[in-house]
C-alpha cells in the first residue's frame, strides 16, 4: 500500500463503546492517501475517539482498523509513520520547545529541523522556555510546528489551534497548504472553524454521534444544498420531490434549504418564478446535516434567516 494511490486507512464497523456511551458507530472509512481530509462534528462527535484509535492511543471495542494495510497497536513500521497533534499532549516536566523538536527529529524519519525552526520564529514561540511556562497559544504552536515539520505520511491535527490568534491561524494554514504541495502527504485536520478551513480541505468527512453522517470530496460538496426563498405556496411547488434540510417561514415567505444541485434550467426555472436563491456554505451544509441526523431539525415559523432578511 503506497500513499498517494490506494487506501492509507481503512475501517470497517469501528465501534468504540465507554460503557453505555457509543463514541463510534459501525464507522466504515477508506482514506486515500495524498489529500487534506476535514474531520468535522459537534463537541463529543467521536473525531479524538476515531483517530486515537488510528494512531494506537485509543483502542476499538469491536470492528476492523488498517492503518498501511495493518492494525496499529504496538506497531512501529506502522506507528513511525505517523504524527498525531492534540490539545492535550503531554511533554516531560522539564522540556521546552527546542527539547520537544530535537525528540522529533529523533522521532519523525522525516523531520525537517530547518522548517521547524523558521516556523518556530514565524510563531514567535520561545524555544528556551519550558513548555509549562508558555501561553495556551504558544502551546498550540508548538504542536503545530511538531506536525507540520514531522513531515509524516499521515498527519492527525485534532483541533490544533486552541489560543492561536486569527494571524496564526492563517500561517498555519499558508504553510500547511505550501508545504502539502511541496511534500504531498495525507493530512486528517478536525476543526470546529469549518469556514475558515473549508478551502484548504479536499474532503470532508463529518461525525456525528459516532456516526458518518457526510464523506464526500469537497469538490462536490460546494453546490450540492441551496437555499429557496420565496412566497410559501411557489417554494414548495419548486421544491417538490427535493430532500429538505431546513424550512423557515416568516409570514407568508417560506425559505427552504434542501440538498440539491440545481442546474441552469433549474436556476432560470427559479428566478422565473422570482425565487431567491442563496448558496449554502459548508458550515451551513454540515450543521443542518448534523441537526437533521440528530432528529432535532424540524420546520420552524419562527426567526427570520439572512436570506429572508435580504429578501425583504
Ligand atoms: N475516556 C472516556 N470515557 C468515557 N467517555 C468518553 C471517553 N472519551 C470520550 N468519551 C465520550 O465519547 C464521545 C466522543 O468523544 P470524542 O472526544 O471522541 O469527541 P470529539 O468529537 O473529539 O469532541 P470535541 O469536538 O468536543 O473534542 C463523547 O460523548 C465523550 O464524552
Amino acid at each position: 500500500m503506497t500513499a498517494g494511490t490506494a487506501n492509507v486507512i481503512e475501517t470497517r464497523n469501528l465501534t468504540r463503546r465507554y460503557r453505555d456511551q457509543l463514541a463510534l458507530d459501525n464507522v466504515d472509512l477508506d482514506i486515500a492517501g495524498g489529500r487534506i481530509y476535514g474531520l468535522l462534528g459537534r463537541n463529543g462527535a467521536g473525531k479524538t475517539t476515531l483517530m486515537s484509535i488510528l494512531t494506537a492511543q485509543g483502542f476499538e471495542s469491536s470492528g476492523e482498523v488498517r492503518v498501511f494495510g495493518e492494525h496499529p497497536f504496538e506497531n512501529d513500521r506502522v506507528l513511525r509513520r505517523l504524527c498525531f497533534v492534540r490539545e492535550s499532549q503531554k511533554y516531560p516536566d522539564d522540556f521546552t520547545a527546542a527539547n520537544a523538536f530535537a525528540s522529533a527529529g529523533l522521532l519523525y524519519p522525516n523531520w525537517d529541523a530547518g522548517f521547524a525552526a523558521s516556523l518556530a520564529e514565524e510563531f514567535s514561540i520561545p524555544v528556551k522556555r519550558r513548555l509549562k511556562k508558555l501561553s495556551r497559544g504558544q502551546l498550540s504552536a508548538v504542536g503545530v510546528v511538531l506536525g507540520l515539520a514531522s513531515r509524516a505520511d499521515i498527519t492527525f491535527f485534532d483541533e490544533p489551534y486552541l489560543g492561536l490568534d486569527a494571524v496564526a491561524r492563517q500561517i498555519f494554514y499558508d504553510r500547511l497548504v505550501e508545504d502539502f504541495a511541496e511534500h504531498p502527504r495525507t493530512i486528517m485536520l478536525s476543526s470546529h472553524l469549518i469556514d475558515e478551513v473549508a478551502l484548504l480541505l479536499e474532503h470532508v468527512i463529518v461525525i456525528d454521534s459516532g456516526r458518518i453522517v457526510l464523506n464526500d470530496d469537497a469538490e462536490n460538496i460546494r453546490g450540492s444544498a441551496v437555499t429557496i426563498t420565496g412566497t410559501a405556496d411557489v417554494v414548495e411547488a419548486f421544491i417538490a420531490g427535493y430532500p429538505v434540510l431546513h424550512r423557515e417561514a416568516l409570514g407568508s415567505l417560506v425559505s427552504a434549504t434542501v440538498e440539491q444541485r440545481l442546474d441552469d434550467a433549474g436556476r432560470r426555472e427559479a428566478a422565473e418564478l422570482g425565487l431567491q436563491l442563496t448558496p449554502v456554505s459548508l458550515q451551513q451544509l454540515i450543521v443542518r446535516k448534523t441537526l437533521q441526523a440528530d432528529g432535532a431539525e424540524k420546520p420552524s415559523g419562527t426567526a427570520a434567516t439572512d436570506s429572508l432578511e435580504a429578501f425583504r
